[in-house]
């Protein structure tokens, strides 16, 4: 069953529509993102859900409870969503220890002081900060402010939780451990959790399924893979960077029915002697295991993995994975 159903939410601001006909379902114990560039009505979505801005139409049903039912006229108050928050500047209270941090927002629901250290010793623990129970937050670092704040939105055990792009302050390296360990845990308590950020990667990072927003529309529904191995058009294939977009006569030979354009994933080229497709090599980057390969083929950019060194001008022969390749009716 759903733990969270949005059912036809609009909303506007003025005459502009910035969400139009949201349907959504989140599974309990899932992680969804909602991905999209900047002004496509993600953080809308997400206040909506959060209780902090109004729909003007639709319904979202959390389990059992109504959160919004415009028809209806209802709308719960956001202390009575069971909502964990997650910011991407942590939000936390610098004159407050880490302990006093997490404790508040349960010090605030008047629950009892035993069983406030009680579950503020099992959140600190589940996130590895139960030593720096009594440090002020300016001592840690980002990636451990980020895992204060997501101790405290465990705390009252909440139904669902409302990232907005928690990867986004750290660096690079720490933004995939702390990804990672949002997942893990996310997995292990089962929690439902829904997060904004325009940053492909920290969606792929962290999410079961992705929401690709645009103009206030969901354009694109479906697991990480789903949408990367197999964009639904040229404009999300761009905004994924799934690979490379050429036209159709440059890969193919002749164009293919009335496709003019295609994807080809970078690792649906290889290197090889014999291949048919003459390209030039500009530039040749060492990443993770391999070489990121920027060739020049028939004028356009294309990128390429190999584990050779090659270098720049030098003549390359390239093949293509057919099998990978997707067409699209040009934009
Ligand atoms: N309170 C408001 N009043 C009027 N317009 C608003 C209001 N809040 C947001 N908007 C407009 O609604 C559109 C969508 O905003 P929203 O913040 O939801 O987009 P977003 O996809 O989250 O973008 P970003 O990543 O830049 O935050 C934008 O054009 C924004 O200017």
């Amino acid at each position: 069953m759903s733990q969270l159903s949005i059912q036809h939410l609009s909303k506007a601001f003025g005459h502009t529509a910035i969400l139009r006909d949201i349907n959504l379902e989140v599974e309990q114990g899932s992680f969804l993102t909602l991905l999209g560039p900047s002004g496509c009505g993600k953080t809308t979505l997400l206040r909506i859900i959060a209780g902090l801005e109004q729909a003007d139409q639709g319904r979202i049903q959390a389990g059992e409870r109504a959160f919004v039912d415009c028809a209806a006229g209802v709308e719960l108050p956001v202390q009575q969503r069971r909502l964990g928050f997650v910011f991407q500047d942590y939000g936390l209270w610098p004159h407050m220890s880490v302990a006093d941090n997490v404790a508040f927002p349960l010090q605030m629901a008047r629950v009892r002081r035993h069983d406030i250290a009680v579950r503020v010793r099992e959140v600190l623990t589940a996130v590895r900060l139960q030593q720096h129970a009594d440090k002020l937050p300016e001592k840690l670092s980002g990636g451990q402010k980020q895992r204060v704040s997501i101790a405290r939105a465990l705390a009252a055990k909440p139904g669902l939780i409302l990232f907005d792009e928690p990867l986004s302050n750290l660096d690079a390296n720490l933004r995939e451990e702390l990804g990672q360990e949002i997942r893990l845990l996310s997995k292990q308590l089962g929690l439902t959790c829904i997060n904004v950020t325009h940053d492909r990667r920290e969606a792929q990072i962290l999410s079961d399924q992705i929401a690709l927003m645009k103009d206030g529309l969901c354009h694109q529904l479906g697991a990480p893979e789903q949408l990367f191995r197999a964009p639904v058009d040229l404009w999300a294939a761009r905004f994924l960077d799934a690979g490379n977009i050429l036209p159709a006569a440059t890969v193919m030979g002749e164009p293919q029915g009335t496709a003019q354009q295609v994807l080809v994933p970078r690792g649906a080229f290889r290197l090889a002697e014999d291949a048919p497709l003459q390209a030039a090599v500009i530039s040749s980057l060492y990443i993770e295991d391999r070489y990121e390969v920027t060739a020049s083929l028939d004028g356009h950019l294309v990128k390429v993995f190999t584990h050779q060194l090659l270098q720049q001008g030098q003549p390359i022969r390239l093949a293509v994975d057919h099998q990978q390749v997707l067409s699209y009716t040009a934009d």
